[in-house]
């Protein structure tokens, strides 16, 4: 039934009238990879997979975080298919869990790989409120948490090997359009811990505003240091993927997934922007920036708010501090 739905919309051919036709590789295209290390998040799937499969055809050396290892080992199997000579590694990292992105970054640095660019892209989209093991709202946990303790914790590996080699180093946070529908304050703390507050929309939207809040705060530390690294945040554009699978139920985003098909972007054409900002040279120094379509885009007023901004990263600092001491207590 899938197939048939599909084949049916596909003759429609409406993907270019709702979004652009630009796929990651034409954006990779000329761009030389060779001895740049690349970590993806959330590449074992839709968006990250598109992300973590072309970096690595182009030439970088990609670590595909995966929570499920056979799904990344299943990837790195279809990448060298594709092409023997890539350099593809899998290593587990749970972004619900503070403990599993620490064991993640440990055992990374202890690689010695060095670090050029990560991209913060693994994402979930939750119907109800579920708390992590960490007791705060899943998506929040994920997208902000996480991707906020995995990136502190990896800052001076990316200085480091970007300072070395001379190539600019690269954080980009996946964020969305969906930042723009929030809490009236942006983010509302106490809905992280009160189901009762929980709304789905809302609490995915403030989870991506946070995406932008920390690829933006983050670029101001750089910047205040002259390190030679950029952190900005993308919207990949409207995908067909199975990020819905825990909103609906699984026949429903099987059903969605065909249907959406034709109007919607291919996770192809979502990882272009991610790719864009990655690696384009034109965007050297930009930094703290919004992208969508392969260009940068005004954000919402409460991603521009330094306030909340500042307010975000106090938060995830002293979560992490309450959950496992300070930086300096955890060396
Ligand atoms: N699909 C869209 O239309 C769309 C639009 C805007 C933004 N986004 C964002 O794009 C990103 C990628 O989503 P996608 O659409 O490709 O969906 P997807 O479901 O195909 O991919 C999400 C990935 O994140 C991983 N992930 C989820 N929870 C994790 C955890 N706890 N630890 C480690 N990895 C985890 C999944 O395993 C999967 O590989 C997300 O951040 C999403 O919010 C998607």
């Amino acid at each position: 039934m899938g197939q048939s739905l599909s084949s049916m919309f596909s003759g429609l051919n409406l993907r270019g009238v709702f979004g652009p036709r630009v796929t990651a590789d034409e954006v990779a295209r000329g761009v030389d990879l060779s001895n740049r290390t690349v970590i993806v998040t959330g590449a074992t799937s839709g968006i990250g997979r598109e992300t973590a499969r072309v970096l690595a055809m182009h030439g970088a050396h990609v670590v595909i975080a995966a929570r499920k290892m056979e799904s990344g080992l299943a990837l790195k199997e279809t990448i060298l298919t594709e092409s023997p000579k890539a350099t593809v590694d899998v290593m587990h990292i749970d972004l619900a869990s503070l403990k599993s992105v620490k064991s993640f970054a440990e055992e990374y640095k202890a690689k010695n790989l060095g670090l050029d660019i990560l991209i913060n892209n693994a994402g979930v989209f939750m119907k109800q409120f579920v708390a992590s093991d960490e007791g705060i709202e899943y998506m929040f946990t994920v997208h902000d948490l996480g991707h906020y303790y995995l990136t502190a914790l990896l800052l001076d590996t990316i200085k480091k090997t970007a300072k070395e080699s001379g190539n600019e180093g690269r954080i980009v946070f996946t964020a969305s359009e969906g930042h723009r529908i929030t809490y009236k304050e942006g983010i509302n703390f106490h809905s992280l811990t009160d189901p009762a507050l929980f709304n789905p929309y809302k609490a995915y939207g403030q989870s991506k505003l946070g995406d932008i809040l920390l690829a933006k705060e983050f670029a101001e530390i750089l910047k205040e240091e002259g390190a030679p690294v950029t952190s900005n945040a993308v919207h990949p554009g409207a995908v067909t993927t199975k990020l819905g699978r825990n909103f609906f139920n699984h026949a429903i985003t099987d059903v969605g997934y065909e249907v959406s098909k034709p109007f919607l972007r291919s996770p192809e054409e979502g990882a272009a922007t991610i790719v864009y900002v990655a690696t384009c040279p034109e965007l050297k120094g930009e930094t703290g920036k919004y992208f969508a379509d392969c260009a940068e885009k005004q954000p919402s007023n409460h991603a521009c708010n330094k306030e909340l901004r500042k307010k975000l990263w106090k938060w995830c600092e002293d979560f992490v501090a309450a959950r496992l001491g300070t930086y300096s207590e955890q060396k």
